[in-house]
Formats: C-alpha cells, structure tokens, sequence
C-alpha cells in the first residue's frame, strides 16, 4: 500500500510521491528561541522525527531542514529586560533546545541553518518579490518591506481563508501599509536594535521571509513537505508559500502540521505562562517515557497534557520494555534487524497512524508474555524481535544506545546483585515456611521502589517507578 498524508492545502489525505525518486527533502520550522523549549514544542520535534524515521525505514533519504530564528522581536525583549545582548538570549536557548531535542531521542537534522546566517537569500527574496509587482518599499521612510496581499490571487489558500475575510496582519506599522493585511517582509532598523544592510536600507528580517529563504537554499525552489505546529498555518505558513509561490518557486508539494499540546484545552504557551519545561518532566519520567507520551497520540490531534495521562503513557512503555527485558533474559540478545509486520506498516503508511501502530505493539505484548508463561521461548524471542522493531521505528527501542542504561549507567547491575543477595535471603526464610520474615523483606524492597514477582523460573525484581 502507498504511503499517503494529510495535506493541509488539499484539504485530504493525498499520495505520497517524493519529488525526486529515493529521496525527501523535509522543511520544519523550528524554534523562536526566546526561552527554553517547553513541551509543546518537542511534540512537534518528535512527531516529525517519527515521520522522518518512518521515511528512512521505507528506504527514502531524508534531508531534513530544520530552522533556528534567532532574531525576533521576543528575543529583543527579553534580551532588554535582562540588561544582556540578544544574542547571548538566543545562544542560551538554542543550546536548552538542542539538549531536548537530543534528551528526547530526535535525529539530529541534516542541516540547521539560523535565519541571521541568510540575509543575502532573504535580501535576493525581496528583490524578486519588488521586481514582480508583489512587494514595496513602505513609502514612510521606515526601510520596511512589505508583501502586497492583493497582488496575489492565491492568498489565503493554504488555510483557506478568503481575502476579504482576513484580519490585519499584526507586525508594522499600520500607516506604512498600502493595506492592513499586507504583511512585513522587513523591518527597518529602529534605534538601539541590530540591524543589516540592504538595497532598502538597514533592518531585520520579518518571521515569515527567513523561512522561504532558508526552505529555499537547503531544499530548493520545490521540495517535498513542509511542517510545523497547526497553530502557525496562518498566518506563518500562509506567508511564506504566498511570499515563495509569488517570486515564482513552487514551494512545498505537502503542508503537514502537527496537533497542539495543551493545557485545560489551551495551547502550552510561553506567553500564556502554562509551560511545562523538559527538565521539569524528566524528573518525573524518564525521557524515553515523556518521547512516548509525546508521540502517542495521533499527530494532527491536540493532546491536552495531565499528570495522569502522562503517568498512564509511561506505564504503558514500561509494558513494553518489561517484555523486551524479559525476552532479552531468558532467550538472550534480540536481533534489531528484523522487519515490522505488516499491520504496523499499514498504520504507518496510513498518514502516520502511531495509534494503530502501537496497538499492535501491545498485541504483541499481550502473545508474548503468554508465550512466556507457557515456557515457549523461541515464540516469545520472536514476537520479542518483531516488537523491537516497531519500536526502533518510533524511536523508542529500549534496548537501543539512546536509551539502554539510560536510567542507571552501570548502577541496574550492581543493584541487581544486592537485590539478589536479598532476594536469596527471601527464598531461605520461605524454605523454612518462614513467611513473616520473607514478606517482611518483599515488603522493605517493595517500600524502595523494588516489585518482587515469583515466576516458575525463580523471583524476578523489577523497579517500580511512582
Ligand atoms: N503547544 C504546542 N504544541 C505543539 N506544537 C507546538 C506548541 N507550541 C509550539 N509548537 C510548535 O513548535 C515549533 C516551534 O515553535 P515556536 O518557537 O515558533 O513557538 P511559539 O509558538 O512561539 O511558542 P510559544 O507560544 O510558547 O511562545 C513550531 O512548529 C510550533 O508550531
Ligand atoms: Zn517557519
């Protein structure tokens, strides 16, 4: 079956056929980094680093564009109200990004390129965008740039929105527009702020430019999928395509967005003051298991965060781990090379159904660990190899580098010797039907985090997480 997505210029759930044979070229807006990431924004990380891995699985290269705007007016805010240099704002946090990024298990993009780093492109943009009758030089003397909504028939398409409908666009000034929905390409420099040279005089670039430009330098005038959050399909994204579309590029063939992570029904927002920070989860679960939460649910729905969700997700992984482990004990080391079963693929393939996909995972789970209990270990080491393929997929096998021994680095073991000195501690005092004492040390283990199960092949232990 083909691999197909939800295209949000389309409406539908279309086709999937790259532009060149082999290979998908894959644009993200990244971060504004004003502030470490929260969340939110790692959902939409880890959602299309699922489809990303998903593409590498059925055989595509991927180049995988993802942009950093490191100039904004966000970042000039903070950066005046902490006395510091805006740039020393946007450093800092492009660093806490990248280390969630990492801490969360998404591939390293293939390029990263910050807006700041692609003025010339910005600047080439414009020009071609002013040659063509689609974009102005504001006539106030401001060194503003802007696009001329009306110049351009296909505005509002991909949000399908109709011209007349539309609000103002909220950045520049007013007066300086020949409409109020025309919208900045560039700022002119104001002062105190930083600014670069252009034929138009010195200024920043506006949100939208620095994303066509960049999408454009990596990826080409056409390439294959552009993502990001369904909150930036408009203005952002509509920008951009009308912006890229008008100086005569085709753009990206497919627009993906990804559902919002909420709170009480609310985007998780810096300015709305409802984010919840990576390093503040972690402490709760470990990061495999926040990448679970995160990537759970389906990726065009929104998922309304709740400590107990949360609990429940990472619960649900321990499922699976457990059984990987045990397999990984009893009928020893697991091929990682074996391929997905098919209904896997299906759900995959089917607009990235993680949902399904994961349903089969836990059937697995389910027939394994019968399998274990009937002592059929060839059976269980297989459902074992298959399941590890699923979740390496997803980017979540636990038995891989990123996340084995990501807990204890070298401690499970040596705790895995004192539990056993205790556990064989156990088995003496119920050889001599000692039961008090036995359930008196099940219960000081238990008190530690440490669950006791007796199994026809000898007690194992396992640590329960709160
Ligand atoms: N709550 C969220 N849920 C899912 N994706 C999000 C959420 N917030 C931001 N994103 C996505 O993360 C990426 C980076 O976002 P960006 O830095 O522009 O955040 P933002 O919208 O300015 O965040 P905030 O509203 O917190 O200031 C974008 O693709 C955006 O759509
Ligand atoms: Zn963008």
């Amino acid at each position: 079956m083909s691999l197909r997505f939800y295209d949000t210029r389309t409406r539908q759930v279309r086709d999937f056929v790259p532009l060149r044979e082999g290979c998908v070229s894959l644009y993200l807006c990244g971060a504004t980094v004003q502030a470490p990431p929260h969340i939110g924004h790692i959902r939409s990380g880890v959602s299309f680093d699922i489809l990303r891995r998903w593409l590498m699985y059925r055989g595509y290269r991927v180049i995988f564009c993802r942009n950093v705007t490191d100039i904004d007016d966000k970042i000039l805010n903070v950066a005046a109200s902490e006395g510091v240099q805006w740039w020393e704002v946007s450093e800092r946090n492009y660093r806490a990004f990248a280390e969630a990024y990492d801490t969360l298990g998404c591939l390293p993009p293939t390029v990263e390129p910050r807006a700041t780093g692609h003025i010339p492109e910005m600047i080439e943009l414009m020009r071609r965008l002013i040659d063509r009758g689609h974009a102005y030089v504001a006539e106030d003397g401001s060194g503003d740039v802007y696009f001329d909504v009306t110049s351009y028939a296909e505005y509002g398409s991909l949000s399908n929105q109709r011209l007349e409908e539309m609000r103002a666009a909220e950045d520049g000034d007013a007066r300086a527009k020949r409409d109020p929905r025309d919208f900045a390409l560039w700022k002119g420099a104001r002062p105190g702020e930083p600014s670069w040279p252009t034929p138009w005089g010195p200024g920043r670039p506006g949100w939208h430019l620095e994303c066509s430009a960049m999408a454009t330098k990596y990826l080409g005038p056409t390439f294959d999928i552009h993502g990001g959050g369904v909150d930036l399909v408009f203005p952002h994204h509509e920008n951009e395509s009308a912006q890229s579309r008008a100086a005569g590029d085709g753009f990206a063939r497919y627009w993906l967005h990804n559902g919002l992570l909420t709170t009480g029904g609310e985007k998780m927002s810096k300015s709305l003051g409802n984010s919840l920070l990576i390093p503040e989860i972690t402490r709760r679960v470990r990061p495999v298991e926040l990448r679970y939460y995160l990537g759970q649910a389906h990726y065009r729905s929104n998922l309304d965060y709740s400590e107990e969700s949360l609990r429940e997700a990472a619960s649900a992984y321990q499922r699976l781990e457990n059984f990987l482990v045990r397999v990984n004990e009893i009928a020893g080391p697991i091929p990682d090379d074996v391929p997905v079963p098919e209904e896997f693929a299906a759900a995959l393939d089917d607009d990235l159904g993680v949902p399904q996909a994961l349903a089969v995972a836990h059937n697995h789970v389910r027939e394994g660990n019968s399998a274990l209990a009937e002592g059929a270990k060839e059976r269980a080491a297989q459902i074992g190899a298959r399941l590890r393929a699923m979740l390496a997929v997803l980017g979540l096998d636990p038995l891989s580098p990123q996340w084995a021994g990501s807990d204890d680095s070298g401690l499970h073991d040596v705790v895995d010797s004192l539990v056993s000195v205790v556990l064989e501690q156990r088995q003496e005092a119920r050889k001599r039907k000692d039961y008090a004492t036995a359930d008196r040390i099940r219960d000081q283990l238990a008190e530690m985090g440490i669950a006791v199960e007796d199994t026809p092949q000898g007690p194992r232990w396992e640590l329960k997480r709160s």
